[in-house]
């Protein structure tokens, strides 16, 4: 290797680092110079950037009093405010050897923070641009027409602000939901599987703009899989073969100022503490603030898919403010990759509060197939392992997804299994979380009806790519 290869080999992750999310008012701060292709931020080199930025672990946290005027933190919480690295995605992961620090570097910066800010691209700004017009758009008409955009089969559709439930109290969070978009003659939607169903579009102007902009998320969710492999140094397609035809759906969410809600929530709270239940969690929000996450700890061991982690810790300290940073995604980790991973990387718990002004946000959740039945992954860092299944992912009880699915109705003794020693099914977490979610939501009432919960146990719906048998 010569002098000039060692050089870039060292600075390649660098590339990948740019900025810092401040928690000042809707500021993006990427006037970041460029030094040989690199974006450093101001009053760094290059040499101080790589240190300070990747391998000096540094508290990204600033502690704030609770009415700093400088930050948009909701009234009414006490956090920490979060000051984020910014990571540059690559165009295309091919396994480089700055693929491999970077995803070293995210995964560890998930295992400090539980939380990672990646740079959008032109492109990806434009369409969040787009999908954000779309979003103010469609939550500007009436009630009525809102309320039209239902789905008795998927989950896909509108949902009022006080319709969702979260740890048995209302949220007060407005949501158009995007799951797979499946017409009626699609062969899982006329074999009645559950949560697989059509998306009730209330018009193009709302489908096209957020179809672009999930598609172009749904890009950047494989390659973030793909540089996570190589940070748990599992082998390629460890994480990305559950992926196939995978499970992605996305919230897009509008939160009503604090002192303009219905009434039927708590005040202040726009959703309640929750882990989300794929593998990630990719999101934008505008530049009003309200997320608020808590890092990983050894003291606290959620796991979702068995017993609810709704609700917990949320009134606790402990909580850090995710403040807007413009130009950049957030990425949260979800339940599957914690328990794929052993607990090495954990479901990232999180919540909203309602700001002064009213909020756009949107997640995309990047998850495996509904039918895939998922193992935790072997090996991994070095031969050392990704640690131990410990408290939760082991424990094989049969009584997972009647405590998964707590209020509902959903707990018969039928009930399929979230987990056994087969492993999760994903589809059956899903719908679980919706059931739990919407009590009483049309698609809740028919899956019920028609018994269609009772499929989830059946093998073509826990056998990635199988399709059903159709008279
Ligand atoms: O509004 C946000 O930033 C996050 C929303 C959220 O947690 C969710 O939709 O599950
Ligand atoms: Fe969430």
């Amino acid at each position: 290797m010569n002098a000039m290869e060692l050089i870039t080999r060292i600075r390649l992750p660098l590339s990948r680092a740019v900025g810092t999310g401040r928690a000042r008012m809707g500021t993006a701060t990427h006037a970041a110079s460029s030094v040989a292709g690199m974006a450093i931020p101001p009053g760094f080199s290059a040499k101080e950037a790589k240190l300070t930025r990747l391998d000096t672990p540094q508290p990204p946290w600033r502690p704030v009093p609770a009415a700093d005027p400088g930050t948009t933190m909701p009234p009414g919480f006490k956090a920490q405010v979060a000051q984020l690295i910014t990571f540059e995605m690559p165009e295309r992961v091919t396994g480089s050897t700055g693929d491999r620090a970077l995803g070293k570097a995210l995964v560890n910066a998930w295992r400090r923070d539980g939380i990672i800010q990646i740079a959008m691209s032109a492109e990806q700004r434009r369409l969040w641009e787009e999908a954000k017009a779309a979003s103010r758009r469609f939550f500007r008409k009436p009630h009525a027409e809102k309320a039209a955009c239902v789905d008795s089969q998927s989950y896909s559709g509108y949902i009022a602000s006080g319709e969702e439930v979260t740890d048995g109290i209302a949220d007060y969070s407005e949501i158009f939901t995007i799951t797979k978009d499946l017409d009626m003659a699609e062969p899982r939607v006329r074999a009645k599987w559950p949560c697989h169903g059509p998306c009730p579009w209330p018009d193009v102007e709302m489908k096209e703009p957020m179809t672009r902009y999930n598609e172009s998320l749904g890009t950047e969710g494989e390659k973030l899989l793909q540089l996570v492999e190589f940070g748990l140094e599992v082998a390629p397609g460890s994480l990305t073969r559950h992926t196939r035809d995978g499970w992605h759906h996305t919230r897009v969410l509008r939160f009503p100022p604090r002192n303009a809600t219905n009434g039927k929530g708590k005040e202040g709270r726009g959703i309640g503490s929750h882990t989300d239940y794929g593998l990630l969690v990719i999101s934008a929000q505008d530049e009003v603030g309200g997320l608020f996450i808590r890092r990983p700890s050894q003291d606290e061991k959620f796991a979702n898919w068995e017993r609810s982690a709704a609700g917990l810790k949320e009134d606790d300290d402990g909580w850090f403010y995710v403040p807007p940073v413009a130009g950049t995604h957030t990425v949260i980790l979800g339940d599957m990759m914690q328990y794929l991973t052993r607990n090495y990387l954990t479901a990232t718990p999180h919540k909203v509060g309602l700001n002064t002004r009213e909020r756009f946000a949107f997640a995309y959740f990047h998850e495996p197939s509904f039918q895939a039945v998922l193992k935790p992954l072997e090996g991994g860092c070095g031969g050392n392992g990704l640690g131990s299944s410990s408290s939760s992912s082991s424990s094989s009880s049969s009584s997972s997804s009647s405590s998964s699915s707590s209020s509902s109705s959903s707990s018969s003794s039928s009930s399929p299994s979230v987990s056994d020693t087969e492993g999760v099914h994903y589809g059956t977490h899903f719908t679980n979380m919706f059931i739990r979610n919407y009590p009483d939501r049309i698609t809740t009432r028919r899956l019920m009806a028609e018994n269609r919960y009772s499929l989830l146990s059946s093998p073509e719906l826990r056998t990635m790519g199988a399709l059903p048998a159709l008279p």
